[in-house]
């Protein structure tokens, strides 16, 4: 079957054989395409090159050839990753998969990877389709021969219609994200104004609602007493919250049907840290009102902020995550999510030893700084331009993200000598990160892309490059985490 491909530019690790047919990824200039050889040429859109008994398709990368693919290699499907150790290597470009899977095998292949991942703010800023997510991953994994299984994260999801899109495309790790409905007001609120807040709540998520009214949990040594000051600041903050999760999973439930799906529930971008009476409170309304979830992120002490590492004492980090890792077990077992995940080097190993492996591991935006670090290597001349353009967008394009990185900070652009050093800086790192959106659509006075067009003709021209930056910058991520439980 090999010498039928005969000619062709094949990527040779993604080649495929079964009773059917050959399939191989080939590279055509810059694009990809699929080659497949079998006797009767299915419904696949490209071009038919009859091949003795054979026929010869060569297949672009269309939606309905990679539903084609993914019906033919059920492999390239998403399955629930459970409670095993997990981790999400978002892609806001749709090139990176391949990196990661390498990084993954690198550190032993156990960890349980979502490779197609996704919020709704990344594919609302870069345009991109669910299924576009979704089908690049798909390529992704082909072209390396990810047979082991894969999660699909539709992240941050807020509303119905978030949810039911991400159904069409077919994602199985569902992270709805509440944070519209938590109450930030009950950190400071007084005892009297705390009751009349709760007295607005609708009736079945009012205190009295909650079962837990005077009641005391010990969970691991620590006592948890619900008396009315803490239940009730407890059910102001999160308890619309909680609710708004209720219907989203119970939505989700229904229109699933068949497909297999699961839950994160994320409270990670709130303004105060979750507390431990807190999250037993979210976790005892969960299961109160018919909810199953497999991963939680509450708001942990200090900081996480996008693309650099923990702001905050480590060792207060341990003692909160060991807390909220006692919740989890209690009321679970779940796994602790952990968002903004990436760069956190100094808590991997504290939330891996304190979950006992219930963990789970978010990242994004490190993967498109990992393909700007690959642009610095091969054309400083762009990259200064993305950086200048990055700087004047920062200050809008920072407004929903927690970054600490400041413009004054930054270095200035007539100042560096060493461009991909950059890429290390903290508050470059953070202006360049947070503003992907803004630099990816940008388009000239024409109408015509000011920086995508150069982006994906120097990326997808070295691919080997983008992928061993990311392969080496994962493999610091993975590391941590490679020793599993079951
Ligand atoms: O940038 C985004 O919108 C998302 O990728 C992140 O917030 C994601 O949920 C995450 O925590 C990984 O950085």
């Amino acid at each position: 079957m090999r010498d039928d491909f005969e000619g062709l530019n094949i990527i040779e690790s993604s080649l495929f054989t079964d009773n059917d047919a050959a399939y191989a990824l080939l590279q055509d200039g810059g694009e990809l395409k699929l080659a497949i050889l079998e006797t009767d040429a299915g419904d696949w859109q490209g071009e038919r090159i009859p091949k003795n008994t054979h026929s010869l398709v060569i297949a672009p990368k269309t939606p309905h050839n990679t539903a084609l693919l993914r019906k033919r290699l059920p492999w390239l499907n998403p399955s629930l990753l459970g409670l095993r150790t997990s981790a999400g290597m978002g892609d806001r470009l749709g090139w990176a998969t391949p990196g990661h899977i390498r990084a993954v095998r690198d550190v032993g292949g156990k960890i349980a990877p979502i490779f197609a991942q996704q919020s709704i703010r990344e594919m609302n800023r870069t345009g991109r389709t669910a299924q576009q997510v979704i089908d690049d991953a798909v390529w992704g994994i082909f072209q390396e021969s990810w047979q082991d299984g894969f999660g699909a994260d539709a992240d941050h999801l807020k509303t119905e219609a978030d949810i039911d899109t991400c159904l069409q495309a077919g994602f199985t790790f569902y992270t709805i994200d509440p944070g519209e409905h938590v109450d930030n007001r009950a950190e400071s609120a007084s005892q009297s104004t705390l009751r009349e807040l709760a007295a607005l709540l609708n009736e079945d998520i009012r205190p009295e609602a909650s079962g837990l009214l005077g009641k005391s949990i010990n969970i691991e040594g620590h006592q948890l007493v619900f008396d009315e000051a803490q239940l009730l600041k407890a059910v102001v903050k999160y308890g619309k919250a909680v609710a708004h999760v209720a219907r989203m999973y119970h939505h989700l439930i229904d229109r699933a049907g068949s497909h297999p799906v699961e839950l994160e529930v994320s409270v990670d971008e709130t303004a105060q840290p979750t507390s431990m009476l807190e999250h037993a409170y979210i976790a005892s309304e969960l299961r109160r009102l018919g909810v199953n979830w497999v991963s939680l992120a509450p708001r942990y002490c200090g900081h996480f902020p996008k693309g650099v590492d923990y702001i905050g004492d480590p060792q207060a980090f341990e003692a909160d995550i060991a807390r909220h890792a006692a919740v989890a077990r209690h009321f679970g077992p779940y796994k602790l999510s952990l968002h903004s995940g990436s760069d956190k080097f100094n808590v991997y190993e504290a939330a891996m030893r304190q979950t006992h492996g219930l963990v789970h591991l978010k990242t994004a935006g490190t993967s498109y700084l990992e393909a700007l670090r690959t642009i610095a290597e091969l054309d400083v001349d762009f990259f200064k331009e993305i950086y200048r353009f990055a700087r004047e967008r920062y200050t809008v394009d920072r407004v929903s993200y927690d970054v600490f990185g400041e413009l004054e900070n930054a270095p200035h652009p007539e100042q560096i000598t060493d461009w991909p050093a950059l890429l290390d800086q903290f508050d470059a790192r953070q202006i360049l990160h947070v503003t992907f959106g803004s630099v990816l659509n940008e388009r000239d006075p024409e109408g015509h892309f000011r920086f995508y067009s150069d982006f994906a003709r120097i990326i997808k021209s070295n691919r080997e490059l983008y992928a061993s930056n990311l392969e080496r910058h994962f493999i610091k991520h993975l590391q941590p985490f490679a020793n599993p439980l079951a």
